[in-house]
């Protein structure tokens, strides 16, 4: 079967400097996949690039087999992919009903597995906090609003990058117990975090980048045991 998502040879540029430097990702259905790699490696530019929030200057991107090198992140996120950037992405001035509301739509193939009910009961926080605005909630009831907005687009693919960071303990694992939820559905995942060891608990491959490239690309548990290697690209 061909993969859900399929980056071929991605380049892609900020100005002169030359970021990501040939990436090929496939993101089969289902597969829960993390992307590793140290501070300023190419991994936001990655999904970016895959988004179509940065042009790639050369290379393919195919989403269930359509051409999307040149598609605008709406058409991206229609044909089924889901991202919550780095720094989150709600409406401060939306309340959280009305944040979740606006989000919903039913899947690429009309499927409407996740509604308002369904991801209240997966986020009991939110539900306490309906008439709250976004503005008013912290940063951890963010994140979980910026991932629950995501889940009301019934995507086939949920792209977290660093959704834990800077959060409390507590919420930081309340945000586990949701993606390890997820995983269980079938949705497939792409998750970059600083934690790496969660990160390949929780996912079946793992990528690592260096320098935008590729340079790793193994079952997680395979991965998690060789410390030399994550000690090499990773720095632990
Ligand atoms: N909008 C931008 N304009 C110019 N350079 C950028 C921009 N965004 C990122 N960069 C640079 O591109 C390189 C890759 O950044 P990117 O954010 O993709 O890395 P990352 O692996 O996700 O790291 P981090 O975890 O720090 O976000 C870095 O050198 C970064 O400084």
């Amino acid at each position: 079967m061909k993969p859900f998502i399929q980056a071929r040879s991605l380049h892609a540029h900020y100005g002169e400097s030359h970021v990501l430097q040939g990436v090929s990702l496939d993101i089969g259905s289902g597969e829960s996949i993390g992307l590793l790699g140290r501070n300023g490696m190419g991994k936001s530019t990655l999904i970016r690039t895959i988004m179509g929030h940065v042009p790639a200057s050369s290379g393919a991107v195919t989403i269930r087999g359509k051409d999307c090198t040149r598609a605008a992140p709406h058409q991206v996120a229609r044909l089924g992919v889901a991202y919550v950037p780095e720094g989150r992405g709600i409406f401060p001035n939306l309340n959280v009903r009305e944040n979740l509301q606006v989000a919903a739509r039913p899947s690429f193939e009309g499927r409407s597995d996740w509604t308002y009910h369904r991801v209240l009961q997966t986020f009991p926080r939110l539900a306490e906090r309906l008439e709250h605005g976004g503005q008013q909630l912290s940063g951890g009831e963010q994140q979980m609003l910026a991932i629950g907005r995501a889940l009301m687009t019934n995507p086939d693919v949920l792209i977290l990058d660093e959704a834990t960071e800077g959060l409390a303990p507590l919420i930081i694992a309340e945000i586990w117990r949701i993606i390890a939820s997820v995983r269980t559905t079938g949705m497939s995942t792409l998750i970059v975090d600083r934690n790496y060891r969660k990160v390949l608990a929780h996912t079946d491959r793992c990528v690592v980048m260096e320098k935008g490239c590729l340079v790793e690309n193994q079952p997680s548990v395979e991965l998690a045991g060789q410390p030399d290697l994550l000690m090499r690209y990773l720095g632990v």
